[in-house]
């Protein structure tokens, strides 16, 4: 029976992870912190707190033991929220060996250091040799995976031979996976969206409409691609999967947390109240802190999560931050981008 795949973290992402992966055949042990929901995941075939009312598929072993889990597997895959990565990746270290390929499939950015999470894992394993690590992200809402409806994702790794492995680990006729070169425009793109999601959820909140939202959208990611380029990633990464198409499925569906703790937000709930009613990650946030530090280290302009932060951090009332935003010196559209990218498109006769 297909590859050991050990899956960390028993929360919405990781078990709809461990349901395609059981579709597929693999032999999937999905690790939680909780024994009753281990129990639950492998006598109920359930996840209700994350996932209420879906069926998981009864191929799935759950375990609340990490060393069942991962101590021979071939690969490890890491689904927990980005501020447990280094706790968790430290905990795996006695299974990690040269012959295991590790996934991760968070998005996150870590305030203070400004590490994406493959650098956070890379850190916590120092000292071990190990195949390669994976990156998986894209639009993907738990709940509709777990509905099997058509999704497509993409898989990035330094070593590509591994990234090609685990495109066709996830592979089937509703999960579709691609392959692309750019580790870190991948990371970016994916950790990025949550804070314009955070930001359109607002929106929706205050009662703007969809002018503001598509606004939000495109200078959204026009910020996101500036960073991700000054950091190393290809620009056209941002028009992929895991750039444009996480934007739209955050920004559009009711499914996304981030987008749900914005509306919150931006009609007039506090941040404490709002982070502590979802029950679930809201990556977004803790983001949102880390890039707007990163941005000022880096001189990259980033209006947006600048305001975002103001919002979330500095008690700013939203339509204020509106106001800032529609007032800013006049620009034209496409000049940063074009200069990082090392062209002036504006001089091209
Ligand atoms: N949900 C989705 O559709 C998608 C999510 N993602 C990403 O996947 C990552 C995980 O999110 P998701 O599964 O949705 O989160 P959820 O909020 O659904 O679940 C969080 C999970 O992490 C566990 N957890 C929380 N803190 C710790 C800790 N300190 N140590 C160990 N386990 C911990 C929780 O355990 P417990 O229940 O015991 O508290 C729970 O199993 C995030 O980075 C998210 O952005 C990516 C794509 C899609
Ligand atoms: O990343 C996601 C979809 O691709 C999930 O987004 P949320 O964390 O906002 O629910």
């Amino acid at each position: 029976m297909g590859e050991k795949i050990a899956v960390i973290g028993a929360g919405s992402w990781g078990t709809a992870l461990a349901a395609v992966l059981a579709d597929n055949n693999q032999n999937v042990r999905l690790w939680t912190r909780r024994e009753d929901q281990a129990a639950e995941i492998n006598q109920e075939s359930t996840n209700h707190k994350y996932l209420p009312g879906f069926n998981l598929p009864s191929a799935i072993h759950a375990s609340a033991d990490l060393k069942r889990c991962a101590a021979d597997a071939d690969y490890i895959l890491l689904v927990v929220p980005t501020k447990a990565v280094r706790e968790i990746t430290y905990q795996i270290r006695p299974f990690v060996d040269e012959h295991t390929v590790l996934i991760h499939a968070s998005k996150g950015i870590e305030p203070g250091t400004s590490k994406r999470i493959s650098e956070m894992m890379e850190e916590e394993l120092e000292g071990i040799h190990y195949k390669a690590t994976v990156v998986l992200s894209g639009p993907s809402h738990a709940e509709e995976v777990c509905e099997r409806q058509p999704t497509t994702v993409t898989v990035s790794s330094h070593v590509m031979e591994a990234a090609e492995n685990v495109q066709e680990l996830f592979m089937n006729n509703h999960f579709r996976v691609y392959t692309n070169q750019d580790l870190i425009g991948v990371e970016i793109g994916g950790a990025l969206k949550n804070i314009i999601a955070l930001g359109i959820g607002m929106t929706d909140g205050l009662g703007y409409g969809d002018n503001a939202k598509a606004a939000l959208m495109t200078r959204g990611l026009a910020e996101i691609a500036r960073l991700g380029v000054k950091l190393g990633a290809n620009p056209l990464t941002f028009t992929g999967l895991s750039g444009l198409g996480d934007l739209i499925v955050t920004c559009f569906s009711q499914h996304s947390r981030n987008w749900r703790a914005g509306y919150k937000l931006g009609s007039g709930n506090d941040l404490d109240t709002v982070l502590e009613e979802m029950g679930m990650v809201v990556e977004g946030v803790r983001t949102t802190k880390a890039v707007h530090g990163l941005a000022a280290d880096l001189e990259v302009e980033m209006p947006i999560t600048a305001a975002l932060y103001n919002v979330l951090f500095e008690k700013k009332q939203p339509e204020e931050a509106v106001q800032e935003l529609m007032g800013r010196v006049k620009k034209h559209e496409v000049e940063n981008m074009s200069l990082l990218l090392g062209t002036d498109f504006n001089n091209i006769k």
